[in-house]
């Protein structure tokens, strides 16, 4: 696990992010911790991912995709697919898993309420890749204080009704930041930042600009550590980079509550 910063302080509010990787794997004692944490009273919040899920998919139409600093380049062709994927079977099925676990849910995308108000990030490099322009907190908080837990799709969605694709983990981010978050915890299939074959327990801005020149983090791992160093930098106590299922360890532990 890399924690970024920790400090002993109460949480109230907390932004979990699912790891397409991590989806089909979420077992009893995720859910059994989870429900823990909403009876201490923290309002949770879920976004996920769905990298795999979408790779299948575009290797079904025989489409191959391109990643540039760990965002999949996303052409006309392809933002179709991936809206589809996430909105229409990733979020459905992990909505589903939680209802079952008797976790109160409802799943969300960058559409409803116009959640996350989007633009293009940068049209001639990524294509169909979007950034976020505001968050719609009203809707966030209003289903959160009804004790229901938002779970959210990673598509973003413009003005003028274009869906954008956006990484799950730059959505992880600003959305901690808009509800003002005290922790975000990112679940992913590593148990944190691996720097020639040791874990790092702890991570500076400085040191992850160097990995990151040097190339010891890449791919998927370059959003990540972005979008916890923007949350860092903007006031949220504790990001925390945790793996579920190799460590077998308990991700949602009191630790991490107090
Ligand atoms: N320094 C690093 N430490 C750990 N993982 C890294 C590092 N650099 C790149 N990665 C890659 O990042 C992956 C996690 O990102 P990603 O595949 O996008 O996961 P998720 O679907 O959970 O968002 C790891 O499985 C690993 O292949
Ligand atoms: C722009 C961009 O890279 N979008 C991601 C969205 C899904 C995602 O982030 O999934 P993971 O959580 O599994 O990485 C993609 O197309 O793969």
């Amino acid at each position: 696990m890399t924690t970024f910063k920790s400090t002993h302080h109460t949480v109230r509010k907390m932004v979990i992010k699912l790891g397409g990787s991590t989806l089909e794997g979420l077992n009893e004692a995720f859910f059994r911790n989870f429900k823990a944490l909403q009876e201490q009273g923290i309002q949770l919040i879920i976004t996920h991912g769905g990298g795999p899920a979408i790779n299948r998919e575009l290797a079904a139409a025989n489409i191959k995709s391109q990643v540039v600093n760990g965002l999949r380049v996303t052409n006309e062709e392809m933002i179709g697919i991936v809206q589809s994927t996430l909105i229409g079977k990733v979020n459905p099925a992990l909505v589903h898993e939680l209802n079952a676990a008797g976790i109160n849910s409802v799943g969300l995308n960058g559409f409803d309420q116009t959640l996350l108000e989007s633009e293009f990030l940068d049209y001639e490099t990524y294509k169909y890749v979007g950034k976020v322009k505001n968050v719609n907190v009203k809707l966030l908080n209003t289903l959160t204080e009804s004790g229901i837990v938002p779970v959210i799709a990673c598509i973003g969605a413009t003005k003028d009704g274009h869906a954008l694709n956006i990484n799950g983990d730059t959505v992880a981010s600003e959305i901690a930041l808009a509800v003002g978050a005290d922790r975000l915890l990112l679940v992913t299939d590593v148990a944190g930042i691996r720097i020639k074959d040791k874990f790092q327990t702890e991570a500076t801005p400085n040191l992850i600009k160097q990995w990151i020149d040097e190339g010891d983090i890449y791919g998927g791992m370059i959003p990540k550590v972005q979008g916890a160093l923007n949350c860092l930098q903007s006031g949220i106590p504790s990001v925390q980079i945790v793996n579920e299922i190799l460590t077998g360890t308990t991700i949602l532990s009191e630790e991490l509550v107090k």
